[in-house]
């Protein structure tokens, strides 16, 4: 059981690692012929949603797919959303910090089960509400995860811009999901543990933005200091890598830190408005471009420049 992350989520998981294969295998068999999940647990944002409300059987989807989205958004649906990725990569710290804007130091537990967090994301005046699912990343648990491919709306797939390993297993990933999970999933692909250095960025924002932004250029670049600086020196993968993997699978890609939490916002609320755009005909509106959306927003905050 995770020892990191306080009581709430050593409550919220379940451990698999305490059943035999035999046991795991028939809880698997009979949680998926009643479409139970294993474990419902920690944050309850709107208790009243019971865990199952995010899950559909296969007839319900096919039913669903025959029937043309309504033109109104149901803030009732719920969007199961995982969170994928070889173990380290930073699901659970990007989940604590999308949930509660924290981020919990100290020495790496990794996850034993699987647990959610529901949130509401508020996108164009709807509520959106997502259920999370954080996954365990160890390999021995990759056939319990797989389960919960085949209902998941959306995912967001990590890999650590610090570890060659993790990104090179991003091809493996997309294949397991493509095998699993619904064709028409949402995927993101987020090269955790940004070196962000938040600096302004020179041209735009305020009289104080700009002195701001000048100040920390000439102290960055004098190497004596860095702000709010995640990880030093360690980038593995550059950002065109990732980028250009993404563009491979079409996928929407943005670099995140769990640690200072830049991006980690962005990255479920642009999840968030491709599913509820999904959700809804609007015959008149053009579809939503969750690439264009990402590129505008980063654009925007204007502020951040990364190493
Ligand atoms: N510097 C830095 N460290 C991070 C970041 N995100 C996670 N970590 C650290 O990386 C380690 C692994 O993070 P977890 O969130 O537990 O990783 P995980 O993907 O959930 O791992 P599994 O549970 O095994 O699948 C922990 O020590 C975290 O503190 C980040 O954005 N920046």
């Amino acid at each position: 059981m995770r020892e990191r992350g306080g009581e709430r989520e050593r409550e919220s998981l379940i451990p698999l690692a305490s059943c035999s294969a035999a046991e795991l295998a028939e809880d698997r068999m009979e949680r998926m012929e009643s479409m139970e999940p294993i474990s419902a647990h920690y944050t309850t944002d709107y208790p009243e949603i019971h865990p199952d409300s995010g899950f559909e059987s296969r007839e319900s989807c096919d039913i669903q797919a025959k029937t043309p989205p309504p033109t109104t958004y149901d803030e009732e649906l719920v969007h199961k959303t995982i969170l994928v990725g070889d173990s380290g990569v930073g699901k659970t710290s990007l989940l604590v910090q999308f949930d509660q804007g924290k981020f919990i130091p100290g020495s790496f537990s990794a996850t034993v089960g699987i647990g959610f967090t529901n949130k509401v994301v508020t996108v164009d005046d709807a509520k959106v509400k997502l259920q999370i699912w954080d996954t365990a990343g160890q390999e021995r648990f990759r056939s319990v995860t797989h389960a919960y491919y085949r209902d998941a709306h959306a995912l967001l797939l990590l890999y650590d811009i610090s570890s060659r390993t993790s990104f090179d297993n991003i091809r493996a990933w997309l294949t397991e999901i493509h095998e699993y999970a619904q064709s028409d999933i949402v995927i993101m692909l987020l090269g955790n543990k940004l070196l962000a250095a938040i600096l302004p960025r020179p041209g735009g924002g305020s009289a104080t933005e700009m002195a701001l932004c000048v100040f920390a250029w000439v102290v960055l670049h004098k190497k004596l200091w860095r702000i709010q600086a995640d990880m030093s020196s360690d980038r593995a993968i550059r950002r065109e890598e990732g980028e250009r993997l993404a563009r491979e699978y079409s996928v929407p890609f943005m670099e995140t830190s769990a640690k200072t939490g830049v991006n980690v916002e962005l990255a479920f609320t642009a999840v968030s408005k491709e599913l509820k755009h999904r959700a809804v005909q609007h015959p008149n509106e053009p579809k939503f471009q969750i690439h264009e959306y990402i590129e505008a927003q980063k654009e925007k905050s204007g502020c951040c420049s990364y190493i």
